[in-house]
């Protein structure tokens, strides 16, 4: 077991994050809980930041709000100087409720609406990350309409198989993603994209995949990106202003998990950069990144507490816990591996294995499979280390299960930053059948 962050045990033998006892936090708001630890990420932030001034390069990290996006996280984003990358009209709502400047918005997506493109003109959004010819034409229609001229990256698929889930591949040719860049499809979109009085092409944009732990995948698409950039420069005299390489840095997930740091993930992707604007003889554009995962994973914990347990004879022991699969879905989606403890009793010896159960009638509602825990009681709590990506994010109503609350903690000092949905809240959409008039 390892801890992140400022997570710690406190006298009283409870897990401690950000200098608050999570069991008090539990018992104050309940569970299941997340609980966000802001000093890492804002360590998180800063690492990718600092990597790229060290280095001299002018450059932008945007955080993908699809790993955790609410009004307060957003707000810290803007604190710490980020940029952020949006991928839906919901994603852009939150982002300016929260009083995100628009211009360091870049909006993502493979199937952006016409009023989704409309809302981002209209708030003057820094950058679309044009996927397709039908958002090409869309675009270039709407910002005439407009009369704006919109500032555009095109996302390319470079072909690269990335060491990761299938699920959450997306570099590879055959990928609902991107122009393709090895088919002519991103040399006929440049072609379009350039002729259109309204657009204004900035660049060239690829992300390659998800929790991903090497170097490699990255240092691949920029040759490709860039072998393409020099064909373009004899033909069609352009040169890019800005390469986004998207986000994808791995995590540590469990003690098994071996990420490498920003800084090392960031000084590969440099050189390879610098090596190719020198051999394609060009300007060093702006390298934009878009981490989300490896600035928030590590920094959630969620909390649950324990209740019923079933003993199959000589098997296994299910210990169920009062979330699962509706606040986290990853296990079920990916088979994902976490880690936890009892946070209220960190002292204790581990004395079992046992399979921790989500409350969701789904047999694949599985949290971890096989957890070293001392013996745990109704009313102990669970604490599952790095949920802070894709877990408040992917969680859903399934069985009905209001969504948890939201505590972010720094300095000894927690405050709610999302409340707990009520049963109230899960029927307030629905409309009810109008009464039957009696015959
Ligand atoms: C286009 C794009 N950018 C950025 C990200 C963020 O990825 P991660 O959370 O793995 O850093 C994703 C998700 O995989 C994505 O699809
Ligand atoms: N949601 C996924 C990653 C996909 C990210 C979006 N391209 C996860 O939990 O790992």
């Amino acid at each position: 077991m390892f801890f992140h962050g400022t997570s710690r045990v406190n006298d009283k033998g409870h897990l401690e994050i950000g200098g608050v006892d999570a069991v008090e936090l539990a018992k104050e708001y309940g569970t299941p809980l997340y609980i966000y630890d802001v000093a890492l990420i804002r360590q998180r932030a800063r690492a990718f930041k600092e990597a790229f001034e060290k280095h001299g390069v002018k450059a932008q990290v945007a955080y993908a709000s699809k790993a955790f996006s609410t009004m307060a996280m957003i707000q810290l984003v803007e604190e710490e100087g980020l940029s952020l990358d949006v991928v839906s009209g919901g994603e852009l709502y939150t982002a300016l409720k929260a009083g995100f400047p628009p211009a360091r918005i870049h909006f993502h997506g493979n199937n952006k609406s016409r009023d989704e493109l409309a809302m981002a003109l209209e708030h003057g959004v820094g950058c679309i990350v044009v996927d397709n010819f039908y958002e090409l034409e869309l675009l270039d229609d709407l910002s005439k309409q407009y009369g704006v001229t919109t500032f555009i990256l095109l996302r390319v698929t470079p072909g690269i198989e990335a060491h990761t889930h299938d699920y959450i591949l997306t570099g590879q040719e055959d990928s609902k993603f991107g122009f393709d860049l090895n088919n002519g499809q991103a040399d006929e979109a440049l072609e379009k994209a350039l002729a259109s009085a309204s657009l204004h092409v900035l660049g060239l944009h690829c992300h390659i995949g998800s929790q991903i732990f090497e170097t490699t995948g990255f240092v691949l698409a920029a040759q490709k990106i860039f072998k393409k950039i020099g064909s373009w420069k004899e033909k069609y005299k352009f040169v890019p202003e800005v390469v986004n390489l998207g986000g994808g840095f791995g995590i540590r997930y469990t003690s098994e998990d071996d990420p490498i740091p920003a800084a090392m993930y960031v000084e590969q992707i440099i050189q390879e950069v610098k090596k190719q604007v020198i051999e394609m003889d060009i300007t060093m554009p702006e390298i934009w990144i878009e981490p989300g995962r490896s600035l928030v994973g590590d920094a959630g914990t969620t909390i649950y507490s324990i209740g019923s347990q079933k003993e199959v004879p000589n098997v296994r022991k299910y210990v169920a816990v009062d979330g699962g699969m509706s606040d986290n879905i990853r296990p079920a989606l990916y088979e994902a591996k976490y880690e936890a403890v009892l946070a209220n009793r960190m002292l204790d010896e581990n004395e079992e294995v046992v399979a921790i159960a989500g409350k969701c009638c789904e047999s694949g509602d599985m949290l971890i499979w096989d957890l070293p825990l001392p013996k745990a009681e109704a009313g102990d709590y669970l604490a599952v280390f790095c949920t802070g990506a894709y877990g408040y994010s992917m969680a859903n109503n399934y069985n009905r299960i209001p969504r948890p609350a939201v505590v972010f903690v720094e300095n000894g000092e927690a405050q709610l930053v999302v409340k707990r949905e009520t049963y109230e809240d899960l029927v307030r959409l629905d409309v009810p059948l109008k009464a039957k008039v009696n015959k």
